[in-house]
């Protein structure tokens, strides 16, 4: 007689889920209600209890970083996330890593994340649109996709990922685009890198900017983060705004310009002082589209970086992560070129 064939347990991937508040954690009075709830309200394990389905795709288990709307995240909570990731990425059974995230500064805190984490596992992060208590809430097919996704091997070395709304984005290049709809994550200079195909991860893209552990930036250290202020321009912007952030002790300032970063000619002169002083200029765009290229303009002879296509909030957080390393416009500018 035949022996009988052993059955092979293929082990699943162990998959980490830290909470840190959001409308994937709202709470409102009843499900038509998709505004004006209360943001980090659930817990994880309630969360959790509405897709039993991760557990066929992975063990799963849930940490509580923290419970807020992401409209307060601060730089306390990212370092407290970012070295609880690095330390869980560091053990031999830790897979992957599912972030729940709010959606108004998840591109900030991907992007944070995309060049701190020091590993070449899965980083995955979600929110939703509509509170979890709503009708058609969003949130749990997003924690299932995003399950799928940290457990899936193809997912390595492609740094921090965005599982929203069955499309799979890259943080360097995401943005909020709509204030309500559910599609509101897109990259929209620079495309999806996938899809979720019946909740598999399909891969089309990769991004060719450097992140993970290519970068050069370490928070295992840190405590704070340097002071970066972002200053949107205007008709009639005279400057005022840029010495308030010196006096206020701005180790950098973003300048959200109009048109391809230009500034008024009235809020030269605080900027130059402001460069003269050690401070270093970036120069982004109020305009959501196409990158902020160098100028011939004194701008550049002052010493302003410009940031390509990071948009102000992802221009200021790879000038505060620069800032760790150096205050030299020059190496700056070098950063802005790679990752
Ligand atoms: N959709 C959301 O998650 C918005 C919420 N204000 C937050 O960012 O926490």
């Amino acid at each position: 007689a035949e022996a009988p064939v052993q059955q092979q347990k293929v082990a699943k991937p162990n998959v980490v889920i830290l909470a840190t508040g959001g409308t994937i954690a709202g709470s409102a009075a009843s499900n038509t209600q998709m505004t004006g709830y209360k943001a980090g309200a659930l817990g994880i394990d309630v969360l959790l209890q509405a897709v039993p389905e991760i557990h066929k795709v992975a063990n799963v288990k849930g940490e509580q970083i923290s419970n807020i709307g992401s409209e307060s995240m601060n730089n306390k909570i990212w370092l407290k996330l970012a070295k609880r990731i690095n330390e869980l990425l560091a053990k031999p059974d830790v897979d992957g890593i599912v972030i729940t995230h709010g959606t108004d500064t998840l591109e900030e805190t991907a992007y944070f994340l995309n060049l701190v984490i020091k590993s070449d596992k899965p980083v995955v992060i979600i929110g939703a649109m509509r509170p979890a208590t709503a009708i058609s809430a969003d949130g749990p097919v997003n924690i299932l996709n995003a399950v799928n996704l940290a457990a899936s091997k193809d997912a390595k070395g492609r740094g921090v990922l965005i599982a929203m709304n069955d499309n799979i984005n890259g943080a360097r290049d995401v943005q909020k685009t709509n204030t309500l709809r559910v599609d509101t994550f897109q990259s929209p200079e620079l495309g999806y890198l996938g899809y979720f195909e019946n909740g598999r991860p399909v891969f089309y893209k990769a991004t060719t900017r450097k992140h993970t552990i290519d970068t050069e930036f370490d928070v295992s250290n840190l405590n704070d983060l340097p002071r970066v202020d972002i200053i949107y321009s205007h008709v009639n912007d005279d400057g005022r705004m840029a010495e308030a952030a010196v006096a206020n002790g701005a180790k950098g300032i973003v300048h959200a310009g109009t048109g391809n970063g230009s500034i008024h000619e009235a809020a030269e002169p605080a900027l130059y002082d402001a460069a003269k002083k050690g401070i270093v200029v970036v120069r982004s765009a109020r305009v959501p589209n196409g990158p902020t290229i160098e100028s011939t303009a004194a701008w550049d002879k002052a010493g302003f970086v410009h940031a390509g296509t990071l948009n102000p909030q992802k221009a200021r957080i790879l000038l505060q992560l620069g800032l760790t390393k150096t205050n030299d416009p020059q190496k700056i500018s070098e950063m802005f070129k790679q990752y």
